[in-house]
């Protein structure tokens, strides 16, 4: 799976048969996360980003399979509501922290979601740049 943050708020990822793939980015190197037997992997997405106004950082991931063993990974987004605004929380913000995303519906961001490629943190980045 290419690399992606995902646009959700939360995810919840299980790792159902012991078999590792998943993997993050940190400082532009990847890491593979090696998550204990039975644990839930706790991934900030783009939502929880923009919310905090940047303080979450949305992580950006892909996965990747063994060329002949099974992997199977479960999850689960928890996502906002679809008529909700997506933007910076106003009670976060002060002269010392403006706003660094353009609010804009859950809808007007999950197209543009899917409408950017597959592609790291770019899409993240492009609604930085519009204000
Ligand atoms: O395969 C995984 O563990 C991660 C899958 C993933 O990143 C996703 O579905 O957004
Ligand atoms: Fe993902």
């Amino acid at each position: 799976m290419s690399p992606h943050t995902d646009a959700a708020g939360l995810t919840l990822l299980l790792q159902v048969n012991g078999m590792p793939g998943l993997q993050i980015r940190k400082d532009g190197k990847w890491f593979t996360v090696n998550a204990l037997e039975g644990a839930l992997i706790v991934n900030v997405g783009d939502v929880l980003e923009i919310l905090s106004n940047g303080r979450y950082r949305s992580v950006e991931h892909r996965a990747v399979v063994h060329q002949n063993r099974e992997r199977i990974s479960a999850a689960v987004f928890h996502r906002p509501c679809q008529d909700a605004v997506i933007g910076p929380l106003p009670e976060l913000l002060n002269d010392n922290n403006k706003p660094r995303y353009r609010a804009m519906g859950y809808m007007e961001f999950m197209k543009r979601y899917y409408s950017a490629k597959l592609d790291g943190r770019n899409h993240l980045e492009s609604l930085r740049n519009e204000l």
